[in-house]
């Protein structure tokens, strides 16, 4: 019987859904005759630690994965469950992802206090939001708009939509679906209208790439699809060499006939400047990396400079 030493971040989300995980994986087990039990293991990271500072200020990619994969290299734990967004580019050498399972749903949500939609928000309603790619693109679209910063957890940025005067505040809608509070959803925001970030919705499983018995099972758990998806997405992010700290979207999907349609942007975080193309192919690296020279090639260098000031 081999014992799987699960690590996750310690909040209400991540909690939650590395359960979900878990309870997935069990289930492989069974279905495979793979014998395996599961131990959970919190893990404090750097960004649970500064809730309170804007991300974009706090700099340094991999804010709430760096210390779990110490986790994974030291052998303290044998997989790691991860939002696919906060994952940096580069994995540290030793790593790998070894799954990422099918895709929950990677479009934003309004959250208002009265339920109201986008579009029947006053004029100069304050919106919470410390995502500078949700202020770009909502800027973009409502420049009357007033947006103010808003961190921390699910549960606190929720409870701050009462206590801090915000008429509405913007999630992940993925996150609230996880969560099993869906039914606080105002309005979805098209992808159209506000692209997500690169892995929003999909979640990414870290393993050690020399642990045949867990590659073995992961690769049971992967969804083809998704995998796709967001190879062509962080390709894009590669390229252009942001984190979520920066004023960058990208969504790709998957046709019938395999084909990847890649959507991304690059903005201004005030919304003046927004730069946005799709482009279409078959394979995702390639597709990526096409998309970031094009919006290169119209000024995208210099927008993620500026924001980087
Ligand atoms: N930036 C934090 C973060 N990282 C992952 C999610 C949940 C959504 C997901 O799994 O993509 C969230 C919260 C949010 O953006 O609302």
């Amino acid at each position: 019987m081999r014992k799987i030493v699960v690590g996750t971040r310690q909040s209400a989300l991540a909690l939650t859904q590395t359960g979900q995980v878990i309870d997935q994986l069990k289930a492989l087990c069974e279905q495979h005759g793979i014998e395996a039990e599961f131990e959970l293991k919190k893990i404090v990271t750097k960004g649970d630690r500064i809730l309170d500072v804007t991300l974009s200020k706090v700099g340094g990619k991999g804010l709430f994965v760096k210390e779990i994969e110490q986790a994974l290299l030291d052998g303290e734990v044998d997989l790691a469950v991860h939002s696919m967004k906060d994952m940096p580019f580069e994995l540290p050498e030793g790593l790998m992802v070894g799954a990422v399972p099918e895709r929950e749903d990677p479009r934003d949500c309004l959250i208002t206090k009265d339920g109201r939609g986008l579009d029947d928000l006053p004029q100069g309603a304050k919106v919470g939001t410390s995502s500078l790619r949700r202020s770009c693109q909502l800027q973009h679209y409502r420049p009357d708009l007033q947006i103010e910063s808003l961190r921390g957890n699910i549960d606190s940025r929720l409870r701050k939509l009462e206590t801090e005067g915000f008429d509405a505040i913007l999630l992940a809608g993925a996150g609230l679906h996880r969560i099993g509070w869906k039914d606080r959803i105002s309005a979805y925001l098209s992808p159209e209208l506000c692209l997500p970030a690169v892995g929003q919705g999909a979640l990414c499983i870290e393993c050690r790439d020399n642990d045949p018995f867990i590659l073995d099972l992961l690769s049971k758990y992967r969804h083809e699809e998704t995998v796709v998806a967001v190879a062509a997405e962080r390709s894009f992010l590669g390229r252009l060499n942001g984190g979520c700290q920066v004023p960058i979207g990208a969504y790709a999907r998957v046709t019938d006939n395999q084909e990847i349609i890649l959507t991304g942007m690059v903005g201004s975080p005030d919304g003046k400047q927004l730069l946005k193309e799709t482009i279409a192919g078959f394979d995702p690296d390639k597709l990526g990396l096409e998309l970031a020279e094009a919006l290169i090639a119209k000024g995208a260098s210099q927008l993620l400079a500026l924001a980087a000031e």
